[in-house]
């Protein structure tokens, strides 16, 4: 039986920093994905959908500046824009396999489960091992509704060669907000049915209510408070149910429904009984360092091990501090202050730090500076509608808690705020920093 130092069982952004860390230890390593290897991130999430998103970016841009200097139409052109997803995506597979070779790293292919607290099966084989990372990353959390097998993933979504005319988004997040506006700009007819009670629950809801006109503006049509029930054939078609709060049920007919509706660890093939790896309520139980409290042997990191916000940087904080605490022993803990978020809608929203309403709850004291600015030089030259801010700092300290913006450069301004939060800047040390000007950084100061 083949023994490592470490057994990484995924092969996304976790186990990519994970096995860079411990191989450069001189560990003994094996990575096992039963997909191509690379991970949700850049194979079916943030990178091939911002490729997408270039193109929308793209066609917003001559929308906006229509009238303004620039004439002509412009459309996306699907097919085309997917073979630009591809240059990007295709080569991420075997790019990884030649990493894994050079690095010296076995690579295995199959759908691994354990096989004892200390051996994994895959592929017909048993691999034993002094440490396991289970890096598996998040799956969509099953709806339990009629018709859900005719219900399309996100990775599916990201691998349409045409698309289709009329389009259900089951949830209102991110995935719902950013595909929508994919969607729309491409020409299709989109319906988000949220069941929350507004739509990107994750941002701040007065920004979220000076983005919604671009969603309707688009002709997105966005039901809240909307729960979907049922999915069923209608012809060629698909026909949704949902049931509303004091309101009769709702029925969408469309041609393409796609889950968007929340993720969850995925650790249904593992076997984690059989690893005495124990697990509650769906999640794994770690201690503070991110190992099992089960079974010492085994570490958890990213969506997988669902300690913090399921993110990529996240994945990659969590394979830092596992890394950390193979080689050293279990010491370091994960540190999620000012982790940013962004939904790439066209504009983005952005979020840093506390929301206005946890701040509220913490009982701290503090001041904050909210505003719509579409009138500010920014927005103006962009001829944007969407611009505004709200920051939230401590009356005691002077610290910034919170940041959330909407509008221009929100994906790249927010970091700036993230730095602020993670290493402790006061306002007074953002507003005595010279940022370039004119540039989104240029405006934080009348943020503060
Ligand atoms: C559509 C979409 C867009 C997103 N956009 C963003 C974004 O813009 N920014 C951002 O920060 N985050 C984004 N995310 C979230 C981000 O992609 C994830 O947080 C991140 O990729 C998780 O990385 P990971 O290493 O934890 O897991 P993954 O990258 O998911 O890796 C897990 C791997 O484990 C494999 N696996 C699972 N079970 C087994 C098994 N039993 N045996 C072998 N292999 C197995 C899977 O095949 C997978 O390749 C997005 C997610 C989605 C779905
Ligand atoms: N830009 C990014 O960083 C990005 C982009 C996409 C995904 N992600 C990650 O992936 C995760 C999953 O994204 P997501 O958009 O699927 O989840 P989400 O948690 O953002 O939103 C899911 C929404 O679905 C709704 N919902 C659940 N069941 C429903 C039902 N039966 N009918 C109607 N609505 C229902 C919920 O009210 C919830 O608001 C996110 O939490 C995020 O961390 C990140």
């Amino acid at each position: 039986m083949a023994h490592y130092d470490l057994i990484v069982i995924g092969s996304g952004t976790a186990a990519q920093v994970a096995i860079g860390q411990v191989r450069a230890a001189g560990w003994s390593v094996a990575v096992i994905d039963h997909r191509p290897f690379g991970g949700t991130c850049a194979l079916r999430g943030c990178d091939p959908k911002k490729m997408l998103v270039s193109g929308e970016e793209a066609i917003d841009a001559a929308a906006r500046m229509a009238g303004h200097g620039v004439g002509g139409d412009l459309a996306i052109d699907w097919p085309s824009l997917m073979a630009f997803k591809r240059s990007f995506t295709d080569p991420v597979p075997a790019k990884q396999e030649r990493r894994y070779a050079k690095l010296g790293v076995d690579a295995f292919h199959g759908l691994a489960r354990f096989a004892s607290p200390d051996a994994v099966a895959v592929d017909g084989r048993t691999l034993q091992a002094q440490h396991i990372l289970i890096a598996t990353g998040a799956g969509p959390i099953p709806l339990g509704i009629p018709g859900e097998e005719l219900v399309s993933t996100s990775d599916a979504f990201l691998e349409l060669e045409t698309l289709p005319r009329r389009i259900v988004l089951i949830g209102g997040g991110y995935v719902a907000a950013e595909f929508s506006h994919l969607a729309a700009r491409a020409g299709a007819e989109v319906t988000i049915l949220q069941r929350a009670s507004r739509l990107l629950p994750h941002f701040d809801p007065d920004l979220v209510g000076w983005l919604t006109p671009r969603f309707t503006a688009l002709g997105i049509r966005i039901e809240t408070g909307t729960a979907v029930t049922r999915v069923e054939r209608n012809g060629d078609g698909l026909q949704v149910r949902a049931s509303r709060q004091g309101a009769p049920d709702l029925e969408v007919a469309c041609d393409l429904v796609i889950h968007a509706a929340g993720r969850r660890p995925d650790l249904g093939s593992l076997d984690l009984s059989t690893g005495q790896v124990a697990v509650q309520d769906g999640r794994l139980q770690l201690d503070a360092h991110l190992r099992s409290i089960s079974n010492p042997r085994v570490y958890a990191a990213g969506d997988a091990a669902g300690v913090g916000p399921p993110l990529t940087p996240v994945s990659s904080h969590d394979a830092k501090i596992v890394a950390a605490n193979l080689l050293q022993g279990p010491s370091r803990e994960p540190d999620y202050r000012g982790v940013p978020s962004v939904a790439f809608t066209v504009p983005p929203i952005a979020a840093v730090g506390l929301s206005e309403e946890a701040a509220r709850r913490s009982g701290l004291k503090f001041r904050v500076n909210a505003a719509s600015t579409p009138d500010w030089f920014t927005a103006r030259r962009l001829a944007e509608p969407v611009y505004g801010h709200k920051v939230l700092i401590d009356e005691r300290t002077d610290l910034v808690l919170g940041a959330h913006l909407v509008g221009p450069n929100a994906d790249e301004v927010i970091n700036l705020f993230g730095l602020a939060i993670r290493h402790g800047l006061t306002a007074a040390d953002l507003r005595s920093t010279m940022f370039a000007y004119p540039t989104g950084a240029s405006d934080i100061g009348y943020m503060l």
